[in-house]
């Protein structure tokens, strides 16, 4: 990959390489757009096959977060961060310091957060030495996010299932459930209380036993949970799921759950629209944990984040809208709220200040 030719077309600000001999850290902070305010993402752990892989992957989730942030009408750009390294094996007190100085040295204009592979113990390291971590366990955080992921997953649901069925009730749906990690199993709850039917599939045995036990939920072999008959398929695994393999063997007729970058590439997403699955974009649909972390930066208040994260069954509504009324797959009309609301503070900019007011003056 030629780093700079692909930062310039997808206008990146900035990529840092930080290593750290003592503690083995090797992490890529990826910023990719700063308009909106410091770019807010996720640290990921996680083992790359290859050096270029690792970059890849945090380019393309720190892009996700700018339009996550915009999507979700937050005053925060996109970043994101890959710790290169296996988090059952590799990690270690001094490898969450030696990175929170990196951090620091960034001046605020990245903050940091739990990602997959990372948890509430990490920012706790990482907060000792700096202030731009969110997700602590301190009284004052907002805590581990994936609850209210899973909230504003529920939502988003809904608002789906509205889209699709003309009621947002999943009462007698039957849902088909991609990993039952942290946000899933949260997600299980909501939909169980309603009274879904719950198909659930993992490459880990127990958490499987854990949903079947709790929620009356089905197990399927987790290659089979693209075949079984279900009105929504939630991926809430990793990326990419919805590509040339899956989507000829999908029944569903709603997508929506929490993984990052469900699309394997934008034309799966017009292949999906075509056959008249309704998709909730990712990046939308998944947004109630960062927005829960954001509320740091204001001092936190949880009943203010919930109400928030609740918004995002309107934003979604008008996502669908939008992909009605101009006949656009729903990923494009997401991608076009969030631009559309970046390019009208970028040309509100335009006056020079000495001291800009930001997010951060407000802590
Ligand atoms: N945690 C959050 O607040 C948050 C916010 C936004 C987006 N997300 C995204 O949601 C997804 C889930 O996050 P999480 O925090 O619950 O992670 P997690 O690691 O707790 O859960 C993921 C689960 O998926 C399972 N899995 C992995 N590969 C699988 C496969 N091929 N088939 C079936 N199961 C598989 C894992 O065993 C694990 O149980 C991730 O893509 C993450 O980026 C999470
Ligand atoms: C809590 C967030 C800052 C990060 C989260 N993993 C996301 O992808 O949205």
């Amino acid at each position: 990959m030629e780093i700079f030719t692909y930062m310039e077309k997808y206008d990146y600000e900035q990529l840092v390489f930080c290593q750290d001999k003592n503690s083995g850290l090797k992490a890529i902070i990826a910023i990719h757009d700063t308009t909106l305010g410091p770019a807010l993402g996720g640290t990921r752990m996680w083992t790359y096959d290859s050096e270029a892989e690792a970059i890849e992957d945090a380019l393309r989730l720190a892009k996700g977060m700018t339009y996550k942030n915009a999507a979700a009408g937050l005053d925060l750009g996109g970043g994101k961060t890959v710790i290169i390294g296996d988090p059952k094996k590799d990690k270690n007190p001094e490898m969450f310091r030696a990175f929170g100085r990196y951090i620091q040295g960034l001046n605020g204009r990245y903050i940091t957060a739990e990602d997959v592979g990372t948890t509430e113990d990490d920012m706790d390291l990482i907060h000792l030495e700096t202030d731009f971590v969110t997700g602590t366990s301190e009284a004052s955080s907002s805590g581990n996010p994936s609850p209210v992921t899973a909230y504003g997953i529920y939502k988003g649901i809904k608002a789906a299932a509205k889209e699709a069925f003309g009621e947002d009730s999943v009462k007698g749906r039957t849902i088909a459930i991609q990993g039952v990690g942290n946000v899933a199993y949260a997600l299980c709850e909501y939909l169980h209380e309603e009274g879904a039917k719950l198909i659930v599939a993992d490459i880990n045995k127990a958490a499987v036993a854990k949903a079947v036990e709790a929620f009356d939920a089905k197990a399927v072999d987790p290659e089979d949970i693209y075949d079984v008959d279900c009105d929504i398929y939630s991926p809430c695994a990793l990326g990419a799921t919805i590509n040339e393999e899956t989507i000829p063997r999908l029944k569903a007729k709603v997508i929506a759950g929490s993984a990052n970058n469900q699309l394997k590439t934008t034309e799966h997403g017009d292949i999906i629209h075509e056959k008249g699955i309704v998709y909730a974009p990712d990046y939308v649909i998944n947004s109630g944990g960062v927005i829960n972390v954001a509320d740091e930066l204001h001092g936190y208040n949880q009943a203010r984040a919930k109400k928030k994260v609740e918004t995002i069954y309107d934003s979604l509504n008008k996502v669908f809208e939008i992909s009605r009324r101009d006949n656009i797959p729903t990923y494009v009309a997401a991608d076009r709220m969030a631009e559309e609301r970046i390019e009208s503070v970028r040309n509100s900019r335009n006056q020079f200040l000495l001291n800009n007011h930001h997010v951060l003056s407000r802590r």
